[in-house]
């Protein structure tokens, strides 16, 4: 059997307790679902309540274990709390996933101090906050799988110097936790670097900003955007015993974007506006019983224009 038979079942992660921190939306809500449908008893936290109930009903209804914890990932003590919490009420913490984190868009010379610390302090402080309560909590005893949301930063992130540089600071701070706490009875950690993902992520960004994106949305080297479904199957994929030799890394979820600094003479003489070639991953639910996945996105209506077209990709040639 092939190996990835004999470990994306159902039951991959059954009697696991995985915490994923903002699930209540967008990319965060997809990894609870996978999760969820891999047979995790998810808990998902963030600071408003709805969204974490909404998302638990959802799993709930699919026949999956989903609790749901409120959390400001800034407040350490709250961390603390929630890691004991969990441990309390379930018995054990095997995995977690940092994936709440966000910005606001700036050029570099408009930014306040007040902006900047803001923006590092909830991604690499909040993560620090995270990892360390894990740690502290349960895992330094009992080891565990953690997995951490950054962002493109092979290069520089214009108007988002603070979010560049606070990602950056995660992946070095994960690559140092891979070597210190691995030894502590097994713990794995490593990062997931989406490129422009169709989430409600988007819905913070400007109209203006919207309308670019949407028109741009070619400039990758797979011709379009990335899902929240691809990058919570890197995610899944981390957390399981397929990546038990992995440690330390950053994976690039971004079709290639990453990669490419530009071309002087002209985008389209790079990529390909045309159309994509490369078919979306939309979930595990497709066509495949008894496993949970997201039906809706909650993008801009643009931006999921292009979903629902690159969905159609493998079943004509052009989008
Ligand atoms: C197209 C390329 C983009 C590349 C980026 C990398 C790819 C990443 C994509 C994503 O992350 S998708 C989106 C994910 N979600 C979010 O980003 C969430 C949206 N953002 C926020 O909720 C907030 O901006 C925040 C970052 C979480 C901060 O919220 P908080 O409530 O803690 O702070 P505030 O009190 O609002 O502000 C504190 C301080 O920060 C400065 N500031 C805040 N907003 C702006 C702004 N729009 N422009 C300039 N400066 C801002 C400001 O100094 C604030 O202090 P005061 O002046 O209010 O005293
Ligand atoms: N979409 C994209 O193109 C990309 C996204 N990313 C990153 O992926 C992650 C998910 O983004 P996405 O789903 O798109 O965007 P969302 O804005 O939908 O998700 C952010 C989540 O983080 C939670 N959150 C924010 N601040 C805190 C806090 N202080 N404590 C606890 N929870 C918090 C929010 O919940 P609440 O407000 O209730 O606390 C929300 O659920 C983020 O880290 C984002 O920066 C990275 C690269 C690209």
């Amino acid at each position: 059997m092939s190996i990835y038979r004999s470990i994306f079942k159902k039951d991959l992660f059954k009697g696991q307790v995985i915490l994923v921190t903002g699930g209540g939306t967008g990319i965060g809500r997809c990894i609870a679902h996978e999760l969820a449908a891999l047979g995790t008893t998810v808990v998902i936290a963030a600071r408003k309540i709805e969204p974490l109930k909404t998302v638990q009903d959802e799993i709930q209804k699919l026949g999956g274990n989903c609790d749901t914890m409120l959390l400001n990932i800034r407040d350490a003590a709250m961390a603390t709390q929630v890691i004991q919490d969990i441990v309390a009420k379930h018995g054990m913490l095997n995995g977690l996933v940092n994936n709440a984190g966000g910005q606001f868009m700036s050029p570099a010379n408009q930014l306040t101090s007040k902006g900047f610390s803001t923006v590092v302090d909830l991604n690499l402080n909040g993560t620090f906050n995270m990892c360390k309560a894990a740690f502290d909590g349960y895992m330094g005893e009992h080891g565990g799988q953690i997995v951490t949301i950054v962002a493109e930063t092979r290069n520089g992130i214009p108007r988002a110097m603070h979010t560049g540089a606070a990602r950056a600071g995660i992946i070095n701070m994960t690559k140092t936790l891979a070597i210190e706490w691995g030894p502590y009875n097994g713990i794995r950690i490593n990062c997931v670097a989406p490129g422009l993902i169709i989430s409600s992520g988007m819905k913070n960004y400007h109209e203006t900003m919207v309308d670019l994106l949407a028109h741009s949305h070619w400039m990758n080297p797979t011709s379009r955007y990335g899902t929240e479904s691809e990058v919570s199957a890197a995610v899944a994929f981390l957390l399981s015993p397929a990546a038990s030799y992995i440690n330390g890394v950053n994976l690039e979820v971004d079709g290639g974007s990453s990669l490419s600094k530009g071309n002087p003479e002209g985008d389209e003489l790079m990529y390909n506006p045309e159309g994509s070639r490369h078919p979306v991953y939309v979930g595990w639910s497709e066509g495949v019983d008894n496993v949970h996945g997201i039906k809706h996105v909650d993008a801009p209506a643009k931006i999921n224009e292009l979903l629902r077209k690159y969905k159609a990709i493998g079943r004509s040639s052009k989008i």
